[in-house]
């Protein structure tokens, strides 16, 4: 689709995101960026070190403000983000899942979820609180998601590198996100754990969109259905797995050097 076919069905876009611009001491991370995600879609990102992946997210999410440009959220004339707090945004329904699993390592998997579930009920509100049978219910369904109905009574800190990955994704589910963006999620993992996860991603599209980066192509492959490769803070080329991985540009200035690192 062409940017202007793009823009006018932006209606049902999540995510629109034109002519971003962001620069750190004089240097152009994020430039003239124009990127649209439709609802549902599970968008992978993939690119060089420092191509301005981690900086868009942070731009989503109101970590740090673009110099231009705008970003919208939702269907239809959508909420414009540029000017909102983190907090506010992250109220919106847009979650971010880190790198590094955060989870609380002395509670079980069970009251993880059920913390994340009171989040928006404050601290003291938090402390006395007795879960209803609907917030059971829904941390069973989470928990069910993420595959780890067996192991809800474990403490979290005793839980595998994967699992804590899955839990937290638990977690964020718990807030009902609309918009998950999600920040390499198979570094460290084993294969099996990468494979387990690139599922679970993949189930969440449809009720959810997402946003997510990563440098495993094998699974990238697993998961993406669309990619968008970024290089020095624009687009390099957009498509199918297929399209970008057998693309001259692509393998010169990403696929190419991936070894090298
Ligand atoms: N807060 C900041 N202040 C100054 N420079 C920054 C800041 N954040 C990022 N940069 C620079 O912006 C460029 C893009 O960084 P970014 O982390 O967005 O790249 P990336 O595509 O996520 O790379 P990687 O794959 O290595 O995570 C890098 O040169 C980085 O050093």
């Amino acid at each position: 689709m062409s940017t202007q076919e793009q823009a006018a069905s932006k209606k049902e876009f999540i995510l629109t995101c034109e002519g971003l611009n962001k620069s750190f001491d004089g240097f152009k991370v994020i430039d003239d960026l124009n990127l649209y995600i439709d609802k549902g879609e599970l968008r992978t990102i993939i690119g060089p070190n420092g191509a301005g992946k981690s900086t868009f997210l942070d731009l989503i999410t109101g970590r740090i403000r673009p110099d231009s440009g705008r970003i919208e959220f939702g269907p239809g004339e959508g909420v414009q983000l540029t000017k909102m707090r983190e907090h506010q945004i992250n109220r919106l329904g847009i979650s971010r899942k880190f790198q590094t699993p955060s989870v609380y390592s002395d509670h079980t998997v069970y009251d993880n979820l059920l913390m994340s579930l009171n989040r928006n009920r404050g601290v003291f509100a938090t402390l006395f609180y007795r879960e209803t049978p609907a917030d059971r219910e829904r941390i069973d369904e989470i928990l069910e998601t993420i595959r780890m109905t067996e192991k809800k009574q474990l403490i979290a800190g005793s839980l595998s590198h994967g699992q804590k990955q899955w839990l937290e994704i638990g977690m964020l589910l718990a807030q009902d996100p609309k918009l998950l963006l999600v920040d390499e999620p198979a570094a460290g993992m084993t294969d099996e754990e990468t494979e387990r996860t690139g599922e679970l991603l993949l189930s969440l599209a449809g009720a959810h969109s997402l946003i997510v980066i990563e440098h495993d192509m094998v699974f990238v492959r697993q998961i993406a259905t669309k990619v968008t490769v970024l290089h020095q803070g624009s687009i390099l080329r957009e498509g199918s797995i297929d399209h970008v991985q057998s693309d001259p540009r692509v393998v010169e200035v990403y696929l190419g050097r991936q070894h090298e690192k």
